[in-house]
């Protein structure tokens, strides 16, 4: 071979070669080419353009949408600062600077001797709330309730399943929950709501929940492991002691009388011989302060094909809306309150409610009977908040602490382990359950978005002098 034909025959190879390594490196992101590639499975960064950038990205809030930065609810916040901005969804309200009695200044008790700890917490009890912020009344009938002698224990008559009445030797009272699951069994999948167990845990966690949702409207709860021999048996009732029997493993056992559970195959049984349960204190007697029963406007069906009204009609509230006591005052406030509180703990079982004849119709709702929240952590059923999303209005207050509560410093749920950490029973929770709490907080701010979103709508289409907001009740 001539010299010029091995040139140019070694030109070509190295030309061959370049073109290869440049297809390599292409291929594979070698970094020789100084293209810098993004692996196929990764994110293609581009350039975005101005009118994505400004609807989506330059929106406050757009980040959750991204999965990366959690939302901060900006939009809701800045409703925070100037109530104003509330299109009568979020509405202020001026109950607080109203008078509120409590029920000694109602009844006009004069200072009695040898009261209670529960007998003063009665008297205490206002027109706003069961007990004050940071009420130190509050730990020290946790803790009477938790460690005093208990003398006597019977069935408490009514509901579907077994409560007992606890008396304390120092006279106070308690209503009594047993533990019949590990906390890591929830609600069985093929359970309807009104067949699910009650769980202790749910009683003591919502009444926690309550107080730092600053609503205050639940009975104090706390935990206690009893020895059922000689804390129930040995001061059981007549009629309780008929139920009680000794199980093949040498247990202790009773089963009570009620229209659910309340069968041998379906006995409280000690283990060997202690009982975990809950103690609320008690209300106080009818006599005293007498109570009124309401039917809720969202209750279920209670039916395993039946569905409710509200389930099937969108503008349900609307009806509501017109019915005394709905029609005025702070009580359809309260009713969105109350299903906010039973979408964190997912309790669907809410069909009465009851509040004090002492202090009217203007008064808060009872938070009773929340034994069948916190049984399942992976589902939020969403049709516990239908009274929140059918009517779009909230209490300027309730959405400041479910704000303060997702923006942090702390967020609900190391709040809510802080305070369960001290019950006798604790953990009291599991950690999903805790985890749910921030998760639902969230789902709860968005619906209040939606209906901010809705409410802009509807009054762009409204002359300017039907669109003032609506500042109080
Ligand atoms: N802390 C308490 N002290 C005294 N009575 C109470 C207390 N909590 C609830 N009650 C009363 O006992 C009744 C039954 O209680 P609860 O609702 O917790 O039990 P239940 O078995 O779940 O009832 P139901 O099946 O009717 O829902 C309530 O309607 C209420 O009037
Ligand atoms: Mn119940």
């Amino acid at each position: 071979m001539k010299l010029r034909e091995r040139v140019s025959l070694a030109c070509s190879c190295i030309g061959v070669i370049i073109t290869l390594a440049l297809v390599l490196d292409l291929q594979l992101d070698l970094g020789m080419s100084g293209v810098r590639l993004t692996p196929a499975h990764g994110r293609v960064r581009l350039p975005v353009p101005q009118a994505f950038r400004r609807k989506y990205l330059e929106r406050p809030n757009s980040s959750e949408s991204f999965g990366e930065v959690e939302d901060e609810f900006k939009d809701l916040e800045l409703i925070m600062e100037d109530p104003s901005l509330g299109q009568g969804v979020v509405l202020l309200t001026m109950e607080h600077k109203t008078k509120n009695p409590t029920i000694s200044e109602k009844l006009k008790t004069k200072e009695l001797r040898n009261m209670t700890v529960l007998d003063y917490f009665h008297y205490g009890i206002s027109k706003l709330d069961l007990y004050r912020e940071n009420d130190p009344i509050v730990p020290q009938l946790l803790k009477e309730l938790a460690s005093t002698k208990i003398v006597h224990v019977e069935q408490k008559a009514g509901g579907t399943q077994l409560k007992l009445v606890i008396d304390y030797a120092n006279k106070i009272q308690a209503l009594f929950k047993p533990m019949r699951f590990p906390r890591e069994q929830g609600t069985l999948p093929n359970h309807f709501y009104f067949t699910d167990f009650e769980r202790h845990t749910a009683e003591i966690a919502t009444f926690h929940l309550d107080r730092l949702l600053g609503f205050r409207r639940a009975m104090p709860v706390t935990g206690r492991i009893l020895n059922i021999t000689s804390e129930i048996y040995e001061v059981a009732d007549d009629e309780l002691l008929k139920t009680f029997f000794v199980s093949p493993s040498n247990n202790k056992c009773f089963h009570g009388k009620c229209s659910y559970y309340c069968d041998t195959a379906h006995a409280i049984c000690g283990n060997p011989d202690k009982l975990e349960g809950s103690f609320a204190a008690f209300l106080p007697s009818k006599e005293m302060a007498p109570r009124k029963v309401w039917r809720h406007p969202w209750r279920r069906s209670y039916h395993k094909r039946r569905k409710a009204q509200w389930e099937q009609e969108s503008d349900y509230c609307n009806l509501v809306r017109d019915i005394a006591p709905y029609n005025s005052g702070r009580r359809l406030l309260d009713i969105i309150d109350m299903c906010i509180l039973d979408f964190l703990t997912g309790n669907m079982d809410r069909h009465h409610y009851e509040t004090f004849r002492l202090f009217g119709n203007d008064t808060f709702l009872l938070h009773l009977d929340h034994g069948r929240g916190f049984g399942s952590h992976s589902h939020d059923e969403m049709s516990i908040l239908a009274p929140l999303r059918q009517c779009c209005i909230i209490r300027h207050s309730t959405l400041r602490t479910i704000l303060g509560y997702h923006n942090g410093p702390k967020k609900l749920s190391e709040v809510m382990r802080n305070a369960l950490l001290s019950d006798p029973v604790a953990p009291v929770l599991l950690e999903p359950h805790l985890k749910a709490l921030d998760r639902r907080m969230a789902i709860i701010l968005q619906e209040v978005r939606t209906c901010l979103k809705r409410s802009g709508e509807q009054n762009e289409e409204l002359p300017n002098y039907l669109t003032a907001t609506v500042d109080g009740d």
